[in-house]
């Protein structure tokens, strides 16, 4: 069953002025993409506003923490009845990348909803979806006086899209993390075209990587030896056979997802001053992404003979390197997996457990030996993540809200576990 509309304890929500019939959940939902928080220049601050007006009519506590100059993460906390329990964290991040404009039907940020309820923007998947999501089930089960034994954080994190650095990377080292006590985390996942929910449990580790490569200079017209670019035509070769033997492996295994290969894309060339004149060094990048059953160390010492093949002067550097194996358990017998797991079939969700082939700031939650699931509750709907016209229907994020009715209990009510106080 969708929320109902009411239910909310008179407090003061604002309808759509121009279509008093929208589920008010829809229009949080289509304000929250107005707000401009886009990279490189995100308006954090706005969003800030909208949350702490939100942690306001829900009568519940808001903090904000400055990680970084102004990098600020915000926390909305929902006290369960036995507060000394680990806590869910409901984690979600601000920020949103850019658009080309000319390539979107309908601008990107206005949040425009055609005939048939799709609703267009950037963020409607990537994640202003999820953020509002949590809060109306939240307001919802407030305002049937439910309560559960475990605190619920809702975490609201800036720069996911520009690597985490400012964002989460840095809080979970930060004193205000420790002190939400987590004991389980959810974040983003990703669309699924068909009618099931895919749900993340481990993510492929992103090495983003510069060869330089140095040679001799000289003039155009000749046969110099050992130039730069011989080495960087080995070096392509080298990253970008391996990609063909990984790209052959994921089309002929039907079982495997892209989350269980590793890929290799080259992204970046730089060199050269002048078509006359023969570079002494020019710059290979690529973006790698790690499937987590890889050896990482063997991984590296390859890159290394790669190097070392192309001739003498080749070195690497890494603008990313994550070197986390840790995958979070989807088995039966786990309490907290088994919570969210059961709560979706009871919902009538079927779940697809995969490895996330990107990044999020599950990462670093990970990383630390705490478990956290992708998921974004998008089925029927393409995978449009940074893409032109990315968009999601209202009634698939409305039934989105209603997953979380369960889940949010389901999570929050898991009995204490050994060790636990
Ligand atoms: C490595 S930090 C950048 C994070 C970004 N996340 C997504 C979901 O696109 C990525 O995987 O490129
Ligand atoms: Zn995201
Ligand atoms: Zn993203």
């Amino acid at each position: 069953m969708l929320p109902d509309k009411d239910g909310l304890g008179g407090s003061g929500r604002c309808e759509n002025p121009l279509d008093p019939s929208e589920h008010t959940s829809v229009s949080l939902f289509r304000e929250y993409l107005r707000i401009k928080t886009v990279h490189p220049e995100p308006d954090y601050d706005t969003a800030l506003k909208f949350l702490e007006r939100i942690a306001t009519e829900l009568g519940l506590p808001f903090k904000k923490v400055e990680v970084c100059p102004r990098r600020v993460v915000a926390i909305i906390t929902w006290e369960g009845t036995r507060p000394k329990l680990k806590s869910i964290l409901l984690n979600s991040h601000t920020d949103v990348v850019p658009v080309f404009q000319e390539h979107w039907k309908y601008d990107a940020f206005a949040a425009y909803k055609d005939g048939e309820g799709n609703i267009y923007g950037r963020g409607s998947q990537d994640m202003k979806c999820v953020t509002i999501q949590y809060i109306e089930a939240i307001r919802k089960l407030k305002s049937e006086g439910k309560r559960f034994a475990r605190t619920v954080h809702l975490l609201f994190v800036p720069d996911e899209e520009v690597g985490g650095h400012k964002g989460m990377e840095t809080f979970i080292q930060h004193p205000e993390f420790k002190a939400l006590n987590v004991g389980f985390s959810l974040d983003e996942g990703l669309a699924n075209p068909e009618d099931k929910y895919t749900v993340f449990y481990g993510e492929r580790n992103p090495w983003w990587i510069t060869v330089k490569c140095t040679g001799s200079p000289g003039h155009g017209s000749r046969f110099v030896e050992n130039t730069a670019a011989e080495k960087v035509q080995r070096i392509i070769n080298s990253f970008l056979e391996f990609r063909e033997k990984e790209k052959s492996r994921l089309d002929g295994d039907v079982c495997l997802t892209l989350g269980d290969v590793t890929t290799v894309n080259m992204t970046m060339l730089r060199g050269g001053v002048s078509y006359n004149v023969i570079p002494s060094d020019i710059d290979v990048s690529f973006d790698i992404r790690i499937s987590p059953t890889v050896n990482l160390q063997e991984f590296e010492k390859q890159i290394q003979i790669w190097c070392q093949s192309a001739g003498d002067g080749v070195t690497y550097e890494f603008a990313q390197k994550f070197m986390s194996t840790e995958m979070t358990s989807t088995s039966e017998s786990d309490p907290w997996w088994k919570a969210f797991s059961s709560a979706c079939c009871d919902k009538n969700a079927v779940l697809k457990k995969e490895i996330f082939p990107a990044a999020t700031d599950s990462r670093f939650i990970r990383s630390i030996g705490l478990p956290a699931i992708g998921f974004s509750p998008i089925n029927l709907t393409p995978i449009l993540l940074h893409d032109h016209n990315e968009f999601l229907n209202e009634k698939v994020f409305l039934r989105g809200i209603d997953i979380y009715l369960g889940v949010i209990p389901a999570l929050a009510s898991v009995p204490p576990q050994p060790g636990e106080a």
